[in-house]
C-alpha cells in the first residue's frame, strides 16, 4: 500500500524531531513553517529567548534517533541550583544524586541541527509558508507563501506549530472542542552576563543560577560561548517591583542594586538590553481533543506550559517518542487508532506537567530561599538513599526518569502530604538526621494503600 505523505506544521524543536522519527520509519514528510529558514536568517535573535534545560526524557528521544552525541557539544551540565542571596552570598542545592544534571541549551543552534538532520534524511522543508487554516471536511490546508495563497491536500497533518497553533485555531471552530488559556501575572525579559575580559565564565558554569526574591526572580543559564543568558521574571504590574514601575535607567539601577547586587556588577549592558529587549508574556494552554480527522496536535500546540520546570521541550520530545512508538505498533495506515491512543494516553501526563510547571515557579522564586526547604531536601535525599525504590523525590521522578508525568504527580502529592507532617515538627532543623526514616516510609505506604 502506498505510504501517505505526512504534513507537519512548524519547524521548531518538536516538528523537526517528529519528522526525523517519521523519516526513520520510511514515511514521506513535508514540513511547513511560517518563518524564514533559520540557517539563513537570525531567527531567534529577538531578545526573547529563555535557555532550555535538556533532561532525561529529552535525551532519551535524541538517543533513540541517534542524535545524542551530536547534541552533547551544544549542552552544558548544571548539577544544581546556585542560590544567590540579597548580599551576594551563594549556596548550591544539587538537583539529584552525584553526577545527575540538567543541561543548558539554547534554542537556535539546536533547532538548526534538527533541521539539517531532517533535511539530510529526506524531509522536504518549506519555510516562509504560513498555514492560514485547515479544512477538515476535505483535509486541505490553506497556505500563504512566496508564491501567494494556495490550497493543498494533506491526508495526515501533525500540528507542531507552537503555543499559537493555527491547526488548533481551526479545531476551535469545530464543535465540542475544549480550550483554556491563561496568561500568568508575570512576564519575562532576556538579559546577559557576558564572558569576562579574559574570556571566562563570570560565575560557576555548572549550575542554574537563581536570585529568588519572593514574588519575583532572576535566573541565569550558561552558554558554550561562556556567557549566561539571564531571564528576569517580574509581575507586569501591581507590586513594589514590577515591569510597570521600571521606566528609566535610574529605576532599573535601584532594583538591581537592591535585589541582585552581584549580578548587577556582571551586567555591563544591562540598561541597553533591558530597554531594547521586549517584555514577553507567559501562557499556559490546555485543550482537548487533539485530534480532528487525520490531524493531530503535539508539543506546545496541544499543551503550552510555563517554563519553570524546564520540561516544555522534554515533554514535546517525549510526545514524539510516544507517537512514534504507537505508529510502530499499529502501522502506517491506522491513523485513527494511532491518534486516538496518543491523545488518550498522553493527555493526563501533559496536564500533570503543566500543573507542576506552575507550581515550580513558587518553588524557584520563593521556597528555595527558605532554610527549611534545604532541610526537606536533605530528608528526601536520605529517604531516597535508604529506600531507593520506595521514595524518589518528585523533582527526580520528573527530571531524571521517564515514569509518566501523571504517576510522578500522584506519587509527589502523596510524598508531599507525608513531608508536610514531618516538617511540622518545630525542632526539625535540629532533629532531621535523627528521624525514624522507616516510620516515614511506612506512613507513605499506608497512605498509598488507602
Ligand atoms: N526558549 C524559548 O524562548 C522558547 C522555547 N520553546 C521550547 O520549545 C518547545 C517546543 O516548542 P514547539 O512545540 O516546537 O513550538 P515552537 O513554538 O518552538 O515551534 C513552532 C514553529 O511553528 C511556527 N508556526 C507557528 N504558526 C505557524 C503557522 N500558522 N504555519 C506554519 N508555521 C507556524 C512557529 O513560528 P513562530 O515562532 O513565528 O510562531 C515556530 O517556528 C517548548 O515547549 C519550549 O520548551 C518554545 C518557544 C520559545
Ligand atoms: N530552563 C528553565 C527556564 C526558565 C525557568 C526555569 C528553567 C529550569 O530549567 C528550572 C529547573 N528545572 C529548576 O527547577 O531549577
Amino acid at each position: 500500500m502506498k505510504k501517505e505523505e505526512i504534513t507537519i506544521l512548524g519547524a521548531g524543536l518538536i516538528g523537526t524531531l517528529m519528522s526525523i522519527y517519521l523519516r526513520k520509519q520510511g514515511l514521506p514528510v513535508k514540513i511547513y513553517d511560517k518563518r524564514p529558514d533559520m540557517r539563513k536568517s537570525k531567527r531567534y535573535e529577538g531578545g526573547r529567548s529563555i535557555n532550555m534545560a535538556l533532561s532525561h526524557r529529552g535525551w532519551k528521544s535524541l538517543e533513540e534517533v541517534g542524535l545524542k552525541d551530536r547534541v552533547i557539544p551544544l549542552a552544558i551540565p548544571m548539577y544544581g541550583r546556585r542560590i544567590h542571596d540579597e548580599h551576594g552570598g551563594t549556596s548550591l542545592i544539587p538537583y539529584g544524586k552525584e553526577g545527575q544534571a540538567i543541561y543548558s541549551i539554547s534554542r537556535g543552534k539546536f533547532n538548526q541541527l534538527l533541521v539539517e538532520e531532517a533535511e539530510n534524511l529526506g524531509v522536504e522543508m518549506l519555510f516562509d509558508h504560513k498555514c492560514e487554516e485547515v479544512d477538515f471536511r476535505d483535509q486541505t490546508i490553506h497556505f500563504s507563501g512566496p508564491e501567494g495563497n494556495f490550497k493543498k491536500e494533506a491526508p495526515v497533518i501533525i500540528g507542531a506549530d507552537g503555543a499559537y497553533s493555527s491547526l488548533r485555531m481551526s479545531m476551535q471552530k469545530q464543535i465540542r472542542f475544549n480550550y483554556r488559556q491563561e496568561y500568568i501575572s508575570h512576564g519575562y525579559k532576556e538579559l546577559t552576563i557576558p564572558a569576562t575580559a579574559d574570556g571566562e565564565f563570570a560565575m560557576d558554569p555548572n549550575a542554574l543560577h537563581i536570585w529568588p526574591r519572593g514574588k519575583f526572580m532572576l535566573i541565569a543559564l550558561p552558554n558554550p560561548d561562556k556567557s549566561f543568558t539571564c531571564t528576569l521574571f517580574l509581575p507586569f504590574e501591581g507590586t513594589k517591583v514590577c515591569f510597570d514601575k521600571i521606566n528609566d535607567a535610574g529605576d532599573l539601577k535601584s532594583v538591581f542594586k537592591a535585589f541582585f547586587p552581584d549580578a548587577y556588577e556582571l551586567m555591563p549592558d544591562l540598561t541597553e538590553e533591558y530597554f531594547k529587549n521586549p517584555t514577553s508574556a507567559l501562557i499556559n494552554v490546555e485543550c482537548y481533543p487533539w485530534v480532528q480527522g487525520h490531524s493531530l496536535l503535539i508539543g506546545d500546540a496541544s499543551h503550552a506550559m510555563v517554563p519553570f520546570y524546564g520540561q516544555g521541550m522534554n515533554c514535546g520530545f517525549e510526545d514524539c517518542r510516544v507517537l512514534n512508538g504507537l505508529i510502530n505498533k499499529y502501522g502506517h495506515n491506522s491513523w485513527d487508532l494511532v491518534f486516538e491512543k496518543f491523545q488518550k494516553t498522553r493527555k493526563p501526563d501533559t496536564d500533570a506537567i503543566c500543573q507542576l510547571a506552575m507550581e515550580n515557579f513558587v518553588e524557584m522564586r520563593d521556597t528555595v530561599a527558605d532554610p527549611k526547604f534545604l532541610i526537606r531536601k536533605k530528608i528526601e535525599t536520605k529517604l531516597n538513599e535508604l529506600y531507593p525504590k520506595d521514595w524518589v523525590p518528585l523533582y527526580s521522578m520528573v527530571t531524571f526518569s521517564d515514569m509518566s508525568y501523571s504517576e510522578a504527580y500522584a506519587q509527589g502529592q502523596l510524598q508531599d502530604s507525608i513531608m508536610r507532617q514531618v516538617m511540622a515538627d518545630p525542632l526539625i532543623t535540629e532533629n532531621w538526621n535523627r528521624l525514624d526514616y522507616e516510620e516515614i516510609i511506612n506512613k507513605m505506604e499506608t497512605a498509598k494503600a488507602v
